[in-house]
């Protein structure tokens, strides 16, 4: 594929882009009465606002130009139709599959996976109630009352930020945990308060090799064990869901305790497969099947909308712009609702291992910058923190807000003041406030003076800073599911656009090859192995510590 840079498509853009230079977004808004109606679109159940943004009908139509160019619905036709995009580790990518109803065919290797898909989904529909029932017992017959879901990265983010979104959805007498780190702070803190006869395990890991979730879920078995618990009862206290049997089994969990999902489905994309079985188990099987309604309902509108019309294209193509034209490094997540807490971490993973590549998908180098470093907290926390640099710093650094027009609580004067905060700030950031405007503040505050104009620069905000504003009814499993899908094929078209493979990530290897070759190093008495002399360093405080 010809490198991005030299394409006509982009050139165009950039010459586009040359001439966007002087131009404010106040007076866009100034010359069209249109402007918000022209720039938002609805889909899914999302509404997206993004009339707060540095285009005008040409760029959509540059950027849409572009994203054809660059075979976006061709790849997009290519993954629905199961081929293995992911070529690096020739794979069909499919997590749209896990959402796709009853009926529909989609095929890898010649066969349908849709029907396997529903038998999983109904197997763990049956477990999840009884436990959810209380007629799913532990080993003395008491009903579950914690569940201790064992993973991390793809098998943890998902489930942890759904179940977190979904709080006001939960089961009453569940109470759900998440370990992920190594620290073995975080399983000691999740089984602090925990009573072995009523807690649940659910290891989840798609190689069941992964040192993290083997080390936690040992540890957590030794737990178990230590209550008086025989190694018969892990049966009744621990269920796995991964794609290797062999090494499920060779942990101590039978296989009629496991729940499976196939290749074709990374890890960064799993929930909606047995991974998210503690979602299952937290909202019920109802609650599932609307989180992958939403979803599938994204993935119709993707499949079928033109670009210019698409809201995942449009959000990643937004994201090309600012990144390739305007040297936006990084992306904000704010979500005004503090149930979604982690989507940012789970956003981060999403994006950044998909798309954090600098060779394209022949492998050579790119010739623009790929993923931008994704971050953000809750709103309004946010604000009191890190929007400072946002609002008056030297980089742009495009927002997404997202928020619930319904709060789903009874505290309706919060859910007012969180609304008003979060459009106050994409206002704001547009908006800015001239030295004029400063001048006039002091002014009706009868202050004037040299002193005066010694603050002015100091209180001057530039404005003109890009957003964009997704809004739901109420973050019910059916918004979480169609928003997660948003950002997912959101991804798929950045990935698409910058020529990189988005489902691979070679680059987490290294790191845990070494860190192997160091663990053993860190024993007593053992012989540190050749390292630079930093690392060298640091093992050997580490050993004179007794780590
Ligand atoms: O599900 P697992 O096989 O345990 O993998 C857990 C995670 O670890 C890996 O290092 C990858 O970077 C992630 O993409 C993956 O989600």
């Amino acid at each position: 594929m010809t490198p991005l840079v030299q394409s006509a498509a982009w050139q165009t853009l950039r010459d586009h882009h040359a001439q966007w230079q002087d131009r404010n977004l106040v007076s866009l808004f100034d010359a069209d009465p249109e402007r918000f109606d022209k720039f938002s679109l609805e889909a899914a159940g999302v509404f997206m606002d993004f009339s707060k943004n540095h285009v005008d009908e040409t760029t959509v139509k540059l950027l849409a130009d572009l994203g054809r160019a660059r075979g976006v619905e061709t790849l997009r036709d290519a993954m629905f139709a199961g081929e293995k995009i992911n070529h690096t580790e020739n794979r069909a990518v499919l997590h749209v599959a896990l959402r796709a109803p009853v009926g529909m065919q989609i095929c890898v290797d010649g066969e349908d996976v849709v029907p396997g898909v529903h038998e999983v989904v109904d197997r763990m529909a049956g477990f999840a109630e009884r436990v959810r029932s209380g007629a799913r017992t532990g080993r003395t017959g008491k009903p579950f009352t914690d569940i201790v879901s064992i993973g991390i990265g793809g098998s943890d983010l998902g489930p942890c930020m759904t179940v977190e979104a979904l709080r006001s959805s939960l089961h009453p007498r569940l109470t759900m945990h998440f370990v992920s780190n190594i620290d073995g702070a975080h399983l000691a803190k999740a089984l602090r308060d925990l009573d072995p006869e009523t807690t649940l395990f659910v290891v989840i890991s798609k190689t069941f090799t992964t040192l993290e979730t083997l080390t936690n879920a040992k540890s957590a078995r030794d737990w178990f064990l230590a209550s008086g618990a025989t190694h018969a009862d892990i049966a009744k206290h621990f269920v796995a869901v991964s794609t290797n049997a062999e090494k499920v089994e060779e942990f101590g969990i039978a296989t009629r305790n496991m729940f499976g999902f196939w290749d074709w489905v990374g890890g960064r994309y799993s929930l909606w497969s047995a991974v998210g079985l503690p979602i299952m188990l937290a909202v019920g099987a109802q609650g599932f099947h609307e989180l992958l309604a939403g979803a599938h309902e994204m993935d119709m509108h993707f499949r079928t909308a033109p670009l210019e019309r698409n809201l995942p294209a449009l959000l990643a193509l937004l994201g090309v712009w600012y990144r390739g034209f305007f040297g936006a490094t990084s992306q904000c997540i704010a979500p005004y609702a503090q149930d979604l807490n982690r989507l940012a971490a789970y956003l981060q993973q999403l994006e950044m291992e998909s798309n954090g590549k600098a060779v394209t998908r022949d492998g050579t180098p790119v010739s623009t910058g790929t993923c931008p470093v994704i971050w953000g907290e809750p709103g309004t926390n946010g604000q009191h923190a890190f929007f400072q640099l946002i609002h008056q710093g030297t980089d742009v650094i495009p927002v997404d807000f997202i928020a619930a027009l319904d709060g789903g609580h009874n505290l309706p004067d919060h859910h007012r003041l969180l609304l008003a905060n979060c459009f106050a700030q994409s206002e704001a950031l547009m908006m800015g406030k001239s030295a004029d405007e400063v001048r006039a503040e002091f002014a009706a505050a009868g202050q004037h003076g040299v002193e005066v104009e010694a603050l002015v620069p100091h209180k001057v905000f530039t404005g003109n800073r890009p957003s964009t504003t997704l809004l739901v009814d109420r973050f019910s499993p059916r918004a979480i599911g169609a928003l997660v899908a948003l950002y997912e094929h959101k991804v798929f078209v950045q990935g698409a656009v910058w020529d990189v493979n988005s489902y691979d990530q070679w680059g987490v290897e290294l790191g845990k090859q070494l860190a192997a070759r160091i663990a053993p190093e860190l024993l007593p008495g053992a012989v540190a192995g050749k390292h630079d002399s930093s690392t060298a360093g640091l093992i050997a405080r580490a050993r004179a510590a007794g780590a």
